[in-house]
Formats: structure tokens, sequence, C-alpha cells
């Protein structure tokens, strides 16, 4: 078979970096916690990680380092049969770790990154295979994978570029790390050309509000719909979520009751899976904001960033 028609079966293609992540198994201070699990995160990959559970076919393309790390996101693509054909392993780069503290009462876990000049922060142009991406039908992508470097930035640019000259669609979600920008200016103006260039915009409402300097949901979606965008989806936390699309239509959806919220990280990639993955299908936008809701909901049930994602069977007993 030739790497194209081998490809071609592909229905959701994204890139990003992977980390190790060390979970504290008890609360207090990062720097007095003794015993961490170890588990695998990255915005991208956790959206990567969640459509493939629901069954789709997804391929998430990245730059490992040639070390135990970078072994270990290998076996987990493995385990969660994603398509690792565009990751490359790399020999002069580490793979990024990071350790997140033990909350509780549903507080947001502090998280130290050690992912600086790591492998996949040298993702550039060189990486982005036309075959590969734009025989998939739908492209995700984050911010998180434009604050890593200039030139990981660039390579989702050219992706959003050439999938949407497919007549691919995109979802894009902002998923903002100020941490990783060198300036709130450069944050704001690169996520926005982005989002411009994407079908779907997913925001947290305070990141729509920093991003567009309105206020109000409907002030943030009418920013990007006059750009091009065909539906803007704001998650407003435990409201749920408000959208609006290109006809005008627009609504708030509840959010699903949670009794017990563990760990409130992998939330907002929860949501993208199950928005990504209702509108792959063809349901309303109504219908994919409500699962996204759901897949959110059961993402803040489990410890680590993508333990909670369901599989399909999972999301129907939910
Ligand atoms: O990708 C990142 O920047 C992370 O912090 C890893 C997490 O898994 C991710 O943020 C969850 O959305």
């Amino acid at each position: 078979m030739s790497e194209l028609s081998s490809q071609a079966a592909l229905d959701v293609v994204t890139l990003g970096e992977a980390m190790a992540m060390f979970v504290a198994c008890e609360t207090g201070p990062l720097e007095e916690v003794t015993q961490f699990t170890r588990q695998v995160a990255g915005a991208e990959l956790n959206v990567a990680i969640g459509l493939s559970r629901l069954g789709l076919k997804v391929g998430w393309a990245s730059r490992v380092g040639d070390d135990v790390f970078g072994r270990f996101v290998l076996k987990q693509l493995e385990k969660e049969r994603i398509n690792a054909s565009q990751v490359t392993v790399d020999d002069h780069y580490a793979t990024g770790f990071q350790l997140k503290s033990k909350e509780i009462g549903g507080c947001d876990p502090r998280v130290e990154y050690f992912r600086k000049n790591s492998a996949a922060s040298h993702l550039s142009v060189a990486d982005f295979n036309p075959a590969y991406f734009c025989a998939a039908r739908h492209l995700h992508l984050s911010g998180v994978a434009a604050a890593l470097s200039d030139t990981s930035r660039e390579l989702s640019k050219l992706a959003a570029k050439e999938m949407r000259k497919a007549g691919r669609s995109i979802s894009f979600d902002p998923n903002l790390r100020p941490v990783l920008w060198g300036s709130q200016q450069t944050m704001r103006e690169e996520i926005n050309a982005l989002a411009f260039a994407a079908d779907w915009v997913l925001p947290g409402l305070g990141e729509g509000q920093l991003l567009t300097g309105k206020k109000t949901p409907e002030g943030i979606a009418d920013f990007y719909l006059t750009q091009g965008v065909k539906a803007v989806i704001i998650k407003t936390g435990p409201d749920g979520a408000w959208y609006k699309n290109a006809d005008g239509e627009q609504a708030q959806v509840a959010a699903c009751k949670v009794d017990n919220v563990v760990d409130t990280v992998g939330a907002g990639d929860g949501f993208a899976v199950g928005l990504v993955s209702a509108m792959l299908e063809g349901l309303t936008l109504e219908q994919a904001v409500k699962r996204g809701n759901k897949i959110g909901s059961l993402a803040v049930q489990a410890i680590g960033d993508s333990e909670g994602l369901p599989t399909r069977a999972q999301l129907v007993d939910a």
C-alpha cells in the first residue's frame, strides 16, 4: 500500500508536545512531596487519546527525545492506538516533563514544567508531511503547540493553511499558557491568527476575554465569527458552555453536575474530544456541546490529564 493510501483512513490529525508527568500522591508543596505517579501529559495528545478511545482513527505528529520519557510516550501512543508515524525520535534534545500537585476541593493543581528546549519545541515546518495531514478529515490544533517556539508555531500555521486549502475542517482550542510566551501581546496576536484559520474555536471565558478584549460571550464569539470562523464555543466553567454559529444560532448548554472534582486539568481537552467527535459524526452543534460538557465532566473526576476520558461504551453508560 502507498503511504498516502495507508494514511487515508485517519479521521483526525493533531500535533504538539507530550511530556512525562509526575503527579503528587500527597497534598502539599511539590518540593516536599516524596511520592509521585507517572502519567503522560500534553494538551493535543490528551485530545488524541480521547478521540481514539471513542473509536476515531487519530494521528499525532511530534518530536520526542531518545530517552526514557520519549520511549514512555511512544508506549502510551501504542496503548491508545494512536498513529505515531509522524513522531520523530530526536537524538539531540530531551523529552519534556512536568510535576503536578495533588489538590482537594476542586482547586486547580499547581504545575511546574521542565520543557524548555525540549525535543518537541524543535518541531518545525520540516515535520509537516502534506500527504499524511491532508488525507485526514480534520485537524485539531491548540495554542500550546504555538507557544512552544517560533518554529513549532510556524508548523501549526502551515498545517492550518494546508488543511484549509484541502477543504478539511479545523478545530482550535487557545489553551493559553502565558508562562511559555515572551509577551502577552504576542500571545494574543499569534493565538488569534490561528483561531481565524479555524472552523470551530473553543476558548474558555477568561481566555476569550483576554484574547478579544470583549467581556461577554457574544462579544467574544462575534470577534471570531466576523473573521470567518463557523462556530465559537465558550467554556463557562460550572455553567457549562455557550455557543454561537455563523447563522446566528446561540444558546447556553448546562454543565453536567459533578459531586467530586478531583483534578481540573484536562477538562478543556475532554470538552474538545466531545465537541470534535460529535461534529465529525454529523450531530448538531447543540448536541456536540452537550457531549463536550459530558466528557469534560468525566475528565475532572479522575486524577491525570487523560485518565478520565471515556471509551465509547463508557460514554454511552455515563
Ligand atoms: O500541554 C501542556 O501545556 C500541559 O500543561 C499538559 C496538560 O496535559 C494540558 O495542559 C492539559 O490541557
